[in-house]
């Protein structure tokens, strides 16, 4: 069994609980009270290259990265560093997030937040929009195209931007031919863990230039940054370095210096 097929029983075992414990109508209600959805692909485009910040206390990959008792001060430290987007982890059992990160989260920031987690029903997009996240996370390599296909549908009805991650063609063509807009390309290898920073350069240049790109993982500072915007990304999602370095604010805001340099191309406006 594949550590993603390993995290997706998990998460389908946390989910059977919830939706024990919460109705979907619940759900639909909560929804409906909180604030109105922020646009995730807006913040991504423009000019330079965006900054997504991710709040992970651990990792299949890496076990514990760090204790963060207070993920919410830690994503305002993310906000006035001059991120565009907040990233939060749900997932409880390998990553050690939870929706009340999510909720606290939302409670302090002004920018659009990430529900980052392993969404396999439409349940978890209603949780996601419960619990205030503007955007959620779609893995391709989770998904029969079917299934996809109506989870993005139903992402952006709700008023959540989806981004729909590949680790290569195949899924990539996937994404393309499901109508997403903004693709995430994870440079994690999810069988073997291993980051190759060089998966979005190979595939970046098969999306097309409407798409909004984001590399994922790996980012170790403004140098990798400028590599995969040079490569021709709209943005990078960050994690690992930005939670075990000592000073987040100023991590994140050297990235987004790099991101605004008039050296790196223009985005689209
Ligand atoms: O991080 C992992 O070990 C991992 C393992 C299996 C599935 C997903 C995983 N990570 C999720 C992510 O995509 C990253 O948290 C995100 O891209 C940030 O990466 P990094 O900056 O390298 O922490």
């Amino acid at each position: 069994m594949s550590v993603l097929d390993e995290i997706i029983d998990g998460v389908r075992a946390d989910l059977a609980e919830r939706q024990a414990r919460v109705s979907l109508d619940e759900l639909k209600e909560r929804a409906a009270k909180a604030p109105a959805a922020k646009d995730g692909a807006a913040a991504l485009r423009g000019d330079g290259v965006k900054v997504i910040c991710e709040v992970k206390r651990s990792s299949p990959s890496k076990g514990a990265l760090a204790a963060i008792a207070d993920p919410a001060g830690l994503a305002a430290d993310y906000e006035a560093g001059g991120a565009a987007v907040i990233s939060v982890l749900t997932e409880e059992r390998r990553f050690g997030g939870s929706l009340a990160d999510l909720e606290a989260v939302r409670a302090k920031v002004d920018i659009p937040v990430l529900r980052k987690d392993f969404i396999v029903t439409s349940y978890q997009l209603w949780e996601a929009r419960a619990y205030g996240a503007d955007v959620a996370l779609l893995i391709v390599a989770a998904l029969e195209q079917p299934a996809l296909e109506s989870l993005i549908e139903r992402a952006e009805s709700i008023g959540l931007t989806p981004i729909v991650e590949v680790h290569d063609e195949e899924e990539a063509e996937r994404a393309v031919d499901a109508g997403a807009r903004v693709i995430g390309v994870n440079n994690r290898d999810l069988k073997t863990l291993k980051v190759d920073r060089s998966t979005f350069e190979r595939i970046a240049p098969e999306l097309p230039d409407s798409v909004v790109k984001i590399a994922e993982s790996g980012v170790r500072g403004p140098h990798d940054l400028i590599a995969f915007a040079n490569a021709g990304a709209d943005a990078v999602l960050v994690g690992e370095s930005l939670v075990t370095g000592r000073d987040p604010r100023s991590a994140v805001s050297d990235l987004v210096a790099a991101g605004a340099h008039p050296a790196l191309r223009h985005g689209r406006s």
